[in-house]
C-alpha cells in the first residue's frame, strides 16, 4: 500500500532525521494528493452521538493511557510542584539561509490556548514551524518543548508534538478507522490500542459518525479534521497546525475552527495561517511575523484595540476620493457607489462613520505601519 503522493511521512508526523542545517531537509513533507472529497456527505456534528463527548473533551487524554508527558504531569511524577515554565519556549531564534536570515531574534512563550500565527508571505512561519516540528536546525536561539530542546532531543520533541501539514495525503481507499489504525501501528502502537485510539480521536473531531467511510468519499473539510486526528495520535502537548482552512466553506472551516479551539484548551495550537478571521474566531494569543522578525505577539484583543476610533466606512463615488495617505482595508461596490473601510486617526470624509474594528483592520494597520494621522508611513 503506498499513499497516494507524498514524498514525507504520511501522517504529518515530523521527519525522521535530526534536524540539520541543510536546506534540502528543510522541506517539511508534503502531499500533493488531499481528497478534494467533493462526494463527501458530512452529517458530523459538534457533539458526538455515540458517546456524548465534546470535541477535545479532557476525557481524551485520560483514556488514551497518556504516559504523563506534560510539565505538570512530569513534576507530578517527580513529586515536585509544576514548575511555570512555558510548554513552548523559543528564545532568541534565528534561521539563515545562506547569507539571508529567514527568522531573526524570534523569542515568544506558548501555553495552553491557540495562537494565531501571522504574516506576509516569506515572513517566515514555515521557517518558524519547521523548526518547531524539528524539520529545521536553527542557526541560533533555543526552542524547548515541556523543557526539551528541540536541536538536542528532536526524538523526545516529536513525541510531544503533533503536526498537520498543509497539503495532507491520505489512502483514499482506507476508512477513516483504518487509516488511523494503520498510521497509529506505524507509530508502534499494539493492535487494540490503535483501534481503541482511532475511535477515540474520530469522536473528539467529530467524525464517530463517518468512521466507517472510505476516505474518497470524504470532503476537504473532513479530511481536514482525520489529518487533525492523526496529529494527535502521539496525545501531544503541542499541536502544530498549517493553513487547515484553506478551500474549506464557512460550513467546515467553522467545524475545524471549533476543533481546535476545544482542542487547545490543554494544549499549545500553534495555527498557522493567512485567514486573519480564523485567528479572531479561535486565538487566544497572535503573534505576528514581518520580515522574520517577530512584530507583535499579544491577545487578539489588544491588537484590536490598537485601532479602536480609527476605523471608518464610507461611502464613495471612486477609491480616489480617500486620501492616499489613509490604509483602505477594503472596498465593496454597492448599488450607492463604492463601501470602503478606512483606518484613520480623522474621518476620510465628512459622511463617513465610525465602525467597529476588526482584527483584520488591526492586522493590516500592522502590517501598513503608515501614521494614522495622515502622515503617511513612517
Ligand atoms: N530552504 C530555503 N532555502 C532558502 N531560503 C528559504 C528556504 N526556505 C525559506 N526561505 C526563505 O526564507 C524566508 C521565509 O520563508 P518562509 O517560507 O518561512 O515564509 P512564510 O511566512 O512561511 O511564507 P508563506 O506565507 O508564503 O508560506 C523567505 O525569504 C524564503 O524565501
Amino acid at each position: 500500500m503506498s499513499p497516494s503522493t507524498r514524498d514525507g511521512p504520511t501522517d504529518g508526523s515530523t521527519a525522521d532525521e535530526p534536524a540539520t542545517d541543510e536546506p534540502a531537509t528543510d522541506e517539511p513533507a508534503t502531499d500533493e494528493s488531499t481528497t478534494d472529497g467533493s462526494t463527501g456527505d458530512d452529517r458530523s456534528t459538534g457533539d458526538d452521538r455515540s458517546t456524548g463527548r465534546r470535541a477535545g473533551d479532557a476525557i481524551f487524554r485520560s483514556d488514551l493511557g497518556r504516559a504523563g508527558r506534560s510539565a505538570a504531569t512530569d513534576a507530578a511524577d517527580r513529586g515536585s510542584e509544576p514548575d511555570d515554565d512555558p510548554r513552548v519556549r523559543i528564545d532568541g531564534v534565528g534561521k539563515r539561509y545562506g547569507d539571508q536570515w529567514a527568522l531573526r531574534d524570534v523569542t515568544l512563550d506558548l501555553d495552553a490556548g491557540v495562537v494565531g500565527l501571522l504574516g506576509p508571505n516569506g515572513a517566515g512561519k514555515s521557517t518558524l514551524m519547521g523548526i518547531l516540528t524539528t524539520f529545521t536546525a536553527p542557526t541560533e536561539g533555543t526552542v524547548t518543548v515541556d523543557g526539551v530542546d528541540v536541536s538536542e532531543d528532536p526524538t523526545a520533541v516529536r513525541s510531544r508534538l503533533g503536526y498537520l501539514p498543509q497539503e495532507f495525503g491520505v489512502y483514499p481507499d482506507l476508512t477513516a478507522r483504518e487509516f488511523l489504525e494503520y498510521l497509529g501501528a506505524l507509530r508502534g502502537l499494539d493492535r487494540a490500542t490503535a483501534r481503541e485510539r482511532a475511535v477515540d480521536l474520530l469522536s473528539v473531531v467529530n467524525l464517530a459518525d463517518a468512521a466507517d467511510r472510505r476516505l474518497d468519499t470524504f470532503s476537504g473539510g473532513m479530511t481536514q479534521r482525520v489529518g487533525i486526528a492523526q496529529a494527535l495520535l502521539a496525545d501531544p502537548d503541542v499541536l502544530v497546525v498549517d493553513e487547515p482552512t484553506v478551500g474549506l466553506d464557512p460550513t467546515e472551516r467553522a467545524r475545524c475552527r471549533n476543533v481546535l479551539a476545544d482542542l487547545a484548551r490543554d494544549r499549545v495550537v500553534v495555527l498557522s495561517t493567512h485567514i486573519v478571521s480564523d485567528v479572531e474566531a479561535t486565538a487566544s494569543d497572535v503573534a505576528v511575523l514581518v520580515d522574520g522578525r517577530l512584530r507583535t505577539h499579544t491577545d487578539p484583543e489588544t491588537l484590536v484595540e490598537s485601532v479602536d476610533g480609527r476605523v471608518w466606512e464610507c461611502v464613495v463615488d471612486d477609491r480616489g476620493a480617500i486620501d492616499p495617505a489613509h490604509l483602505v482595508t477594503s472596498t465593496a461596490r454597492r448599488g450607492d457607489g463604492r463601501r470602503v473601510r478606512v483606518v484613520a486617526g480623522d474621518p476620510p470624509t465628512d459622511d463617513a462613520t465610525p465602525v467597529d474594528p476588526t482584527l483584520e483592520d488591526a492586522y493590516l494597520a500592522l502590517l501598513d505601519g503608515r501614521d494614522p494621522n495622515g502622515g503617511g508611513r513612517p
